[in-house]
């Protein structure tokens, strides 16, 4: 198992023994604070062009669960934003809670949501590989939508359905044709700032755009994603995967901007 995790011993306090970044200037998560936030004009609207989207597998990583793409062209990109160009969507991955409605990493006003769903994309425009995007100030991009307990979400069942495929740490299913479009709240209204990966390696690499907007989610389908497992098949323990996220990081004095629209 990796040397990292959320446990007491090897959780979010213990990272920085490895990951000395884990102190620094820009990292994510943060609490947002909406009145503090920069209204900039200039921010022009996010571009998602999700339309031929083409997932290839579901796997778990005993860390999250996670839905890969075929990132070999810009046929799945973000644009627009605080973005200087096009980013490609590479994988999508949650982090939720125990139970009750704690689970995001980003908070709003110290107010907490039942998970947080992250589009990572990354800046093939600028940068040769994914890994080196990952490790770059302006390599990546990932957009959080939060997901607040509620009437279950009709699109969020193709994956939970899934999840009984990849229960294992280290297992991998097919899972193509998902287009994460349909998980998209109504409004693209956002915040935005610069900040870091919120696991190990902890780079400072990610432009954070944070929808404003939940997606709702039941607790039926919350119950599906606790019983995804960190532990190995060949294991004999049996841990469950939950309260994977990282708490709120010092602002160090970075703005937060806001979009009109
Ligand atoms: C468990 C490791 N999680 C990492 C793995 N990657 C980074 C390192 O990759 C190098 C090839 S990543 O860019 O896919 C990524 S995005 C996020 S988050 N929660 O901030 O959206 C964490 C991670
Ligand atoms: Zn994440």
């Amino acid at each position: 198992r990796d040397p990292w995790g959320y446990g007491n011993e090897d959780g979010p306090d213990a990272w920085h023994k490895d990951y000395p970044i884990a102190q620094g200037n820009r990292q994510s998560p943060i609490d947002i604070i909406p009145e503090e936030a920069v209204h900039d004009a200039s921010l022009s609207p996010i571009f998602l062009s999700y339309d031929y989207c083409n997932s290839i597998n579901i796997y778990n990583n005993g860390h999250s669960v996670i839905v890969e793409f075929d990132d070999t062209d810009d046929r799945t990109v973000i644009r627009g934003g605080p973005l200087d160009n096009a980013y490609r969507l590479k994988q999508f991955h949650f982090h939720w809670g125990g139970k009750g409605n704690h689970g995001s990493e980003h908070t709003v006003r110290g107010k907490t949501y039942a998970s947080e769903l992250h589009l990572v994309h990354w800046n093939a425009a600028k940068y040769k590989t994914f890994g080196e995007a990952a490790a770059g100030p302006d390599g990546l991009a990932v957009i959080a939508i939060f997901l607040e307990k509620g009437d279950e979400h009709r699109g969020l069942h193709k994956i939970t359905d899934a999840f009984y495929m990849v229960k294992f740490k280290g297992s991998v299913a097919d899972f193509k044709g998902f287009n994460p479009k349909i998980l998209l709240p109504n409004s693209l209204v956002y915040w935005t700032y610069p900040g870091s990966l919120t696991t190990p390696p902890l780079h400072e690499s990610v432009t954070w755009i944070v929808l404003k907007e939940p997606i709702t989610v039941s607790e039926k389908q919350m119950g599906r994603f606790r019983m995804l497992l960190i532990s190995g098949e060949e294991e004999d323990d049996r841990t469950r995967m939950e309260n994977n996220f990282r708490p709120p990081q010092p602002l160090k004095g970075r703005k937060v901007r806001a979009s009109s629209n």
